[in-house]
């Protein structure tokens, strides 16, 4: 799409935010903040062109009336819930052309969350899986044909791969995949109760296509879990001879996508419908095995990767939320006044509102901006399989989406629900948007891999690591190379004014390695007297604190380089102030492992718990604006209660207004 305006233009568009209807407490916020709002919102997105990228999709969006809601979607039931996503989708598909659709981490989700909202719908896992599981597994040779089918909606798919009976636990899947030579078929089939496929998005009523991951038996061996691509319904959509289809019903959230569940009786598929990019079964039964056990699993390291950047968003919205609406809302009672008789403040004004706010606000930059560079380091890994030269960075990467996926969504649900309650009774209306993220977000602590089984398999890496170092031999991943380095005895840590990224940085390592090596110690005892698996469990808790903190170090350093980078000046101060309070704050949170062993003294963590006072307040004046930096529309935020003018109150009204109970 052609840029239509320069940058000059774009920041009088900004300029121009303030306008005169809006909330007078709101505005007058946006008139003090210490940066420029512009020069934020580039270093944000990376730049000037992402920005106008997303003015031009939302005015896009805007400008097309087949995406308007006739309804306000919070009052449809399920049927209509379903209906209204799957038109919005076929919409949404119809246009593509408005994005670019190779850009899973910016243009597609914003054109989706600003013509559908916040719901997984009947074509997320199609695009969100399937087509990714057609790139990712398919021969070079045959990829055109599936994937220009999925990819022009001949065919709508999804993922089947989780159980009744297992979805952790992959190794243990039950559906077989079994080669017959004679026809050169597999037969699909689902052998027990606990074997039916049970989650699948859209595989209750949209999917007429899945990748379905299966045991594969050939030469009368298990050859463990693999990919097919697996027609289940014909031209008129009815479910073919041998499959059993349909609904698993409604969830605590995503009830416009229809999740499924599927059960197969002896039913055949060619030989090719299997994936073979990596592993083959020849027409005469020989496997192949891939060149690395579990490249099979590639779809899903991709998808927690897009995951992590999705979830972030739904943070940074939330905060958005809660922020705005603290500026506009002022305590209503005797006691909420500061000064006893000098009258209500906002409850912005409140150190405890601040403390509920700021640090959620902080958390949800830095991941947000660290995805991209992940998302160009998966683009390399995915580069080196491809061409079968590499496999060396497979662990690392899937350490490193594993335990992202695992840390952020759930910080991310945390903080939603954190959120909501800063924001007292109205936040518990779906007015306010937060019902729908939270139940949206809390999702992602369990699809795409459980958050404490993701965590277990960071700690399997670290271990792997720890033990390298301490056999002097270690071949350390870049995310890893902290480990190796010595021992510190006191951590540096000081006032937040004087203490350097570097101070913070030493801190967190030291913590994390300490917590490494004190867990591979009781490993290893451990594995003494007890079966390795035993031990493993024995100490599983300790193995998540490890996998966690590393996590968070890693975290802590990505958002201080990444403030680095700022060019602006005035930006870049309140951000550094941003990165030093998500560090403090950790380290708050966090106060036992950083004392322990008087590593972290008493006065330094007086002067952490002051910093983070003396932050907040520093923080205070730029927080609607540093809200603003998110530049989200009202119409990607779906909040009555974070609308952009700040006039919630007459909103409400009228949203309620809109009650199927208010019409008779
Ligand atoms: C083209 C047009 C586009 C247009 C677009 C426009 C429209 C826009 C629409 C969409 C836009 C997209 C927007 C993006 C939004 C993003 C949101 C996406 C939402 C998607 C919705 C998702 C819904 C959910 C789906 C699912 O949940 S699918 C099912 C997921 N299931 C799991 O994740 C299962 C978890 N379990 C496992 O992964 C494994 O079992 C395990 C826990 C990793 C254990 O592995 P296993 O082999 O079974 O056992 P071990 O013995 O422990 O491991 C052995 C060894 O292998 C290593 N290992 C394991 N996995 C990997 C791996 N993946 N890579 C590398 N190595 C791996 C493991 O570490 C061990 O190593 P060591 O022995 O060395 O320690
Ligand atoms: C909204 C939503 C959408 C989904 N979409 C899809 C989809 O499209 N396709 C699909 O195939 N699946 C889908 N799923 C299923 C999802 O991938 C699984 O639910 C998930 O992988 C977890 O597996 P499980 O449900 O079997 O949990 P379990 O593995 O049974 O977990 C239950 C508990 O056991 C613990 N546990 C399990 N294993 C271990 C271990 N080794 N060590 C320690 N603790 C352990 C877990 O930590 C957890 O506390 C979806 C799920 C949801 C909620």
């Amino acid at each position: 799409m052609e840029r239509d305006s320069s940058p000059s233009d774009q920041f009088h568009r900004y300029k121009n935010l303030i306008q005169n209807g809006d909330n007078p407490d709101i505005t007058k916020e946006r008139q003090g903040a210490s940066f420029n709002l512009y020069n934020m919102q580039c270093f944000v997105y990376e730049n000037d062109h992402k920005l106008q990228r997303r003015q031009e999709i939302l005015e896009f969006v805007e400008s097309h009336r087949e995406f308007d809601d006739p309804v306000h979607p919070h009052f449809l039931n399920r049927d209509e819930q379903i209906d209204r996503a799957t038109r919005k989708c076929l919409a949404m598909v119809d246009n593509l052309d408005a994005i670019d659709v190779t850009d899973y981490f910016d243009e597609a989700p914003l054109y989706q969350l600003l013509t559908i909202g916040r719901e997984l719908h009947c074509l997320s896992l199609h695009y969100g899986m399937f087509l990714p599981t057609i790139q990712v597994h398919t021969e070079k040779s045959l990829i055109l044909g599936p994937f220009q089918m999925a990819a022009s909606k001949a065919i709508l798919g999804t993922f089947a791969q989780t159980e009744l009976g297992h979805g952790s636990n992959l190794s243990k899947l039950e559906t077989t995949a079994t080669y017959d030579a004679t026809t050169k078929e597999f037969v699909i089939h689902t052998p027990t109760m606990s074997a039916g496929k049970w989650w699948p998005g859209g595989l209750g009523k949209s999917a007429n296509y899945a990748a379905v991951m299966a045991q594969l038996y050939t030469s009368g061996e298990s050859k463990g879990p693999h990919l097919f691509m697996v027609q289940l319904r014909d031209n008129a959509h009815a479910p073919l001879p041998g499959v059993t289809v349909g609904d698993i019903g409604p969830k605590l959230g995503n009830n416009a996508n229809d999740n499924g569940f599927l059960i197969f009786d002896h039913y055949r598929i060619p030989r090719r419908n299997m994936f073979m990019k990596y592993s083959k079964v020849e027409a005469d039964g020989t496997y192949i095995p891939p060149p690395h056990a579990k490249l099979g699993f590639g779809a899903m390291v991709l998808v927690r990767l897009l995951m992590i950047r999705d979830q972030t968003c739904q943070l940074g919205a939330a905060a958005v939320i809660a922020i705005r609406y603290s500026a506009v809302r002022h305590s209503a009672v005797r006691q909420g006044e500061i000064n006893e008789g000098e009258g209500e403040v906002q409850i912005l004004d409140y150190r405890t509102q601040q403390y509920r706010l700021l640090p959620q606000l902080a958390r949800s930059f830095p991941s947000s901006q660290r995805m991209r560079s992940r998302n160009s380091t998966s683009k390399y890994v995915t580069k080196q399989i491809n061409n079968n030269a590499n496999m060396e960075l497979l662990p690392e990467l899937h350490a490193l989406s594993s335990g992202l996926k695992a840390v952020i969504t759930w910080e991310v649900a945390q903080g939603i629900e954190q959120l909501r309650l800063s924001c007292g009774g109205h936040g518990y209306s779906r007015a306010s948007a937060f019902p729908d993220m939270y139940a949206y977000a809390v999702g992602g602590c369990t699809y795409e891999g459980e958050n404490i089984v993701m965590l277990l398999q960071v700690a399997r890496f670290l271990m792997m690591i720890a033990k390298e170092v301490r056999s002097g031999n270690p071949k350390l991943a870049e995310i890893a190379e902290y480990i190796a380095k010595p021992d510190a005895v006191t951590a540096r840590i000081s006032s937040w004014k004087t203490c350097s990224d570097e101070d913070i940085i030493h801190d967190f390592e030291a913590v994390t390695r300490k917590l490494i090596f004190a867990t591979f110690d009781r490993l290893t005892t451990l594995e003494r007297t007890m079966k390795k698996k035993e031990a493993w469990n024995a100490c599983s808790i300790d193995l998540c604190k490890a996998a966690r903190m590393h996590v968070k170090t890693y975290l802590v350093k990505n958002f201080l380089a990444r403030v680095r980078t700022c060019e602006d000046p005035a930006s870049r101060t309140v951000m550094h102030t941003l990165a030093k309070l998500y560090a403090f704050d950790l380290i708050s949170g966090g106060g036992g492992h950083f004392m322990k062993g008087g590593f972290l003294s008493e006065k330094q963590f007086n002067e952490v718990q002051l910093g983070i006072y003396e932050m907040l307040a520093a923080i205070r004046p730029d927080s609607v604006a540093l809200a603003d930096s998110w530049a989200i529309s009202d119409l990607e935020l779906r909040s009555v209660l974070g609308r952009r003018d700040g006039n919630v109150y007459p909103a409400l009204l009228e949203w309620a207004q809109q009650s199927p109970l208010n019409q008779n």
